[in-house]
């Protein structure tokens, strides 16, 4: 991707598809990995990684357990902050909004196309929660294992949430310190509306 595209985007969104193509190209694993950032209805924040799953028309979607640290904070306060570092390409990419909850329908689908075994997973662990032993949770596998020969049913904890963009920000490393960076905002409600582009100082 050259100087020149980065400078004549319109659409942070296909912006952003074009970085991932590059990130998927150049990172050794997990290209899709972002730092996902939430806080407490009194602004307490807390900050891990997750798997970006999909950008599209609704924004950025990932999937997690509802009844996890982000979970009980997106449900409180549903905003949140996202960071996308690709060390390799030197660039990252920040993200922030509104937080929604997918429809169950979209978590079945993604939850069914993932292993047997990352679904067992995903169902044994009542994520964020005290775990007594390492053997407690193996134990617990093996029991859904058992319960459920066939298809194993999507815990209704485990769902999927789509960040809205309401700011989009593109830096990419420049020799001397002078990086380039480019914020997009959107203005014009909730349903579509306009990107304002501006550089900022690095
Ligand atoms: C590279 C990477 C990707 C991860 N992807 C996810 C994910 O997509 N969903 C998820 O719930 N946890 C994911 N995790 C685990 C989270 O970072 C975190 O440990 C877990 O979700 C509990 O977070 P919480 O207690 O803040 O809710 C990932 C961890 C790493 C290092």
């Amino acid at each position: 991707m050259s100087e020149i595209d980065v400078e004549r985007a319109v659409d942070p969104i296909a912006l952003f598809g074009l970085w991932m193509s590059d990130a998927e190209a150049a990172e050794l694993n997990d290209p899709n990995a972002v730092a996902l950032a939430t806080a407490t209805r009194e602004g307490v924040p807390s900050v891990r990684m997750v798997l970006l799953k999909r950008v599209d028309e609704l924004g950025f979607c990932f999937y997690t357990n509802a009844e996890s640290q982000k979970g009980s904070e997106l449900a409180e306060n549903p905003r949140a902050s996202m960071c996308f570092h690709w060390k390799s390409l030197r660039r990252q990419v920040r993200v922030s909004g509104s937080v929604a909850e997918l429809p169950g329908e979209d978590a079945d689908e993604y939850f069914h196309s993932r292993s047997r075994l990352s679904q067992l997973g995903a169902a044994a662990s009542e994520q964020s929660r005290v775990l007594a032993s390492r053997e407690a949770l193996v134990e617990r596998v093996k029991e859904l294992e058992r319960e459920f020969p066939g298809e194993i049913p999507r815990p209704d904890y485990w769902r999927g949430y789509v960040l809205w963009p309401e700011k989009i920000e593109f830096w990419k490393d420049g020799e001397g310190r002078l990086h380039d960076r480019f914020l997009f905002t959107r203005s014009g409600g909730v349903c579509g509306g306009v990107w304002n582009k501006e550089r900022l100082f690095p």
